[in-house]
């Protein structure tokens, strides 16, 4: 069997992104580090699988850029996109149903080790790899049975194990605990984290559940309003964070400029002056300005006042 490259590195860098009439991000930027597993946690709608979607080549963004290990994934032809796409093991919903992923002319077994026969692996090196893995995910007694024979919760554990063994440098995974059977949440942490040491894989991985992204993330992203508004490793950034509410409360912050506008995005988008709104502030702006422009502000109401208090006739 080939062996597998090392680790990717991966660079969203000012992407903005509008579906049809709908901003969904605005100028996100977020460096996903190579062999490490991130995990990005956000609400429901907020644009996590769109961006897995631009990663990946399915959707272009409207604007910025996303580089693999440098090289900006919608500047490549086709043919450079396809052999970028060789190295990438993705489960990816969005508006593509999770079963048109896989094959339905192969059983189970097939469909776990398709990634690895194409790779050359022999009967037996397939064997070793998917075997164990089937048995952790409860899919054992589905291995003879085509995809459409057996229930949506285990066909999504299978598209899971099959980019699990894949030995990919790359492995992107979208709502990764959704409808998961609560039973196999910790043979799939085990089998990231175990796919993360052995192959140092970089993982991606967005997620709804705070104690599975802890378990099994190095670093986290959070994803608000178009942007990642926070990073860093789960044990400082989501320390004393237990509910959705305390998570919301710590990092749903009321943005000044508002919600994301579709005005604002566009205006953005070619340059020019996005539509004005009252107090509007640019969430970018660096925030020493402010605190620059706060002390300007507070040194002269004092130098004032005290000229009236003390230097008045
Ligand atoms: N093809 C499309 N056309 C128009 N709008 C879309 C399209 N695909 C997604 N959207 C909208 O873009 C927004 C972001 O969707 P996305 O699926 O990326 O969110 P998400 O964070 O992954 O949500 P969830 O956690 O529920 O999967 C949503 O409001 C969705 O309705």
């Amino acid at each position: 069997m080939e062996s597998a490259p090392s680790a990717l590195k991966i660079e969203f860098d000012g992407v903005t992104t509008v579906l049809g009439d709908e901003p969904v991000l605005h100028r996100l930027r977020l460096s996903v580090p190579d062999g490490q597993v991130t995990v990005i946690l956000g609400q429901s709608g907020c644009g996590k699988t769109t961006l897995l979607r631009h990663l990946v080549g399915l959707l272009p963004p409207t604007g910025g850029s996303v580089r693999l290990d440098g090289r900006d994934v919608w500047s490549l032809t086709s043919a450079e996109l396809v052999s970028a796409r060789g190295g990438i093991a993705a489960v990816v919903g969005g508006s593509h149903p999770f079963d048109s992923w896989l094959f339905s002319s192969m059983n189970v077994y097939e469909n776990v080790a398709c990634v690895l026969r194409r790779a050359g692996a022999t009967d037996d090196e397939v064997h070793a790899t998917t075997a164990p893995l089937m048995r952790e995910f409860g899919l054992e007694a589905f291995a003879r049975s085509f995809p459409e024979e057996i229930p949506a919760h285990a066909r999504r554990r299978v598209l899971l194990a099959q980019a699990l063994v894949s030995g990919m440098p790359l492995i992107v995974l979208d709502d990764v605990d959704t409808a998961l059977d609560s039973r196999y949440t910790g043979a799939i942490v085990r089998a990231i984290k175990s796919v993360n040491e052995k192959a140092r894989a970089t993982v991606l991985i967005t997620a709804n559940d705070l104690d599975f992204a802890r378990e099994v993330a190095h670093e986290v992203a959070v994803l608000w309003n178009g942007k990642i508004v926070s990073h860093g490793p789960p044990d400082v950034l989501l320390r004393g964070v237990r509910t959705g509410e305390e998570f919301a409360r710590r990092f749903f912050r009321t943005d000044l400029a508002g919600p994301l506008c579709r005005d604002v995005v566009e205006g953005g988008l070619r340059g020019g002056e996005p539509a004005r709104r009252f107090f509007a502030i640019d969430p970018d702006l660096p925030v020493w300005w402010v605190v620059a422009l706060l002390l300007l502000v507070i040194v002269f109401v004092f130098w004032s006042s005290a000229g009236t208090v003390f230097g008045g006739p």
